[in-house]
């Protein structure tokens, strides 16, 4: 199996290494192209074999599988690039939430996927969105999947829960890496520990809260009951979290989703010109 890859930004270079390092395919099977060529240089001199390619089109034309790995914005040029070499039986699988699936399906004549992956994705760990469309083939899912299942844990999602899903498991290393440093920076302040030790052991943490959660058959429930000794230290604290942050991921959640609106008007605008540009 050949794979494509357009786009080796901070996402496409993370997949194509992480699929390499895990061995789930050679350097020699991988085919890139980016706009800065640069990059597309860096990765090949990093895995001798890697194909690099001067065009979208190339990539397209030798691959099975092709990864666009590229903003929302960017699709519909690409898209209008490459569409004239996309035969029925290559795979064109989208990473980015606010390009829907009939959307592409509108404009290509070969099956179509949406993976939403993850920064986790590096360690091999955490998820791999998986949605649909109406023309991929059961072998062409499962041979998607067990790429996949090389670098995290594929599931199948509904794309009208594309986006919720994605900020939990894509957004949400943000999140939390955001609110571990706030623990970490206010633990620095309030008590003088070294920031470089605090993190560490806040790392060591939360990676064995989620095995808690994910291997360890406990629920968030679970973990707080366990931890908060009635009448003791964590409790007390934890009444102190309930207060005080009553709402903040409704905001979360309204803020993502109203950008992600905003985003899909704007890609069909761009697809709206690319149709407009090909009359
Ligand atoms: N970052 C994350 O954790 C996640 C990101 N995603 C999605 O992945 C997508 C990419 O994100 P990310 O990798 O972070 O973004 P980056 O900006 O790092 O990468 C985008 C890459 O696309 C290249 N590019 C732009 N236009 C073209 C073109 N016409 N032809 C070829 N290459 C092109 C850019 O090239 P150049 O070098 O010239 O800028 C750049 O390297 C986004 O849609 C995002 O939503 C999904 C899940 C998680
Ligand atoms: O911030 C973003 O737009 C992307 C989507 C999922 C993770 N990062």
């Amino acid at each position: 199996m050949k794979i494509g890859f357009i786009g080796a930004g901070s996402m496409g270079s993370l997949l194509i290494e992480a699929f390499i390092v895990a061995e789930a395919a050679e350097p020699n099977q991988i085919y890139v192209s980016n706009r800065t060529f640069a990059k597309v240089e860096k990765l090949a001199l990093k895995f001798p074999g890697l194909q690099a390619e001067e065009t979208n089109v190339a990539v397209a034309q030798h691959s099975d599988i092709i990864f666009l790995c590229i903003k929302p914005h960017e699709f519909a040029q690409v898209v209008a690039e490459i569409k004239s070499y996309l035969t029925k039986d290559k795979l064109v699988v989208s990473i980015t939430s606010p390009v829907l699936l009939r959307q592409l399906e509108q404009e290509l004549d070969c099956q179509i996927a949406k993976v939403i992956p993850s920064i986790t994705n590096k360690m091999w760990s955490g998820a791999t969105l998986c949605i649909y469309g109406k023309q991929i083939t059961k072998a062409h899912q499962t041979e998607l999947e067990k790429l996949l299942a090389y670098i995290s844990e594929p599931i199948r999602i509904e794309e009208s829960f594309t986006r919720i899903v994605s900020d939990i498991s894509s957004c949400g290393p943000a999140f939390f890496a955001f609110l571990l440093q706030q623990f970490i920076e206010a633990a620095v302040e309030e008590t003088g520990i070294a920031r470089d030790e605090a993190m560490m052991i806040a790392g060591n943490m939360l990676l064995g809260t989620g095995l808690l959660l994910t291997e360890g058959g406990m629920t968030t429930e679970d973990v707080q009951q366990r931890v908060a000794v009635p009448g003791g230290i964590t409790a007390q604290a934890l009444a102190m979290l309930q207060r005080d942050t009553v709402g903040i991921f409704n905001n979360l959640i309204r803020t993502t989703h109203n950008k992600y609106y905003e985003d899909l008007e704007k890609v069909q605008a761009t697809f709206n010109k690319e149709e407009v540009s090909e009359q």
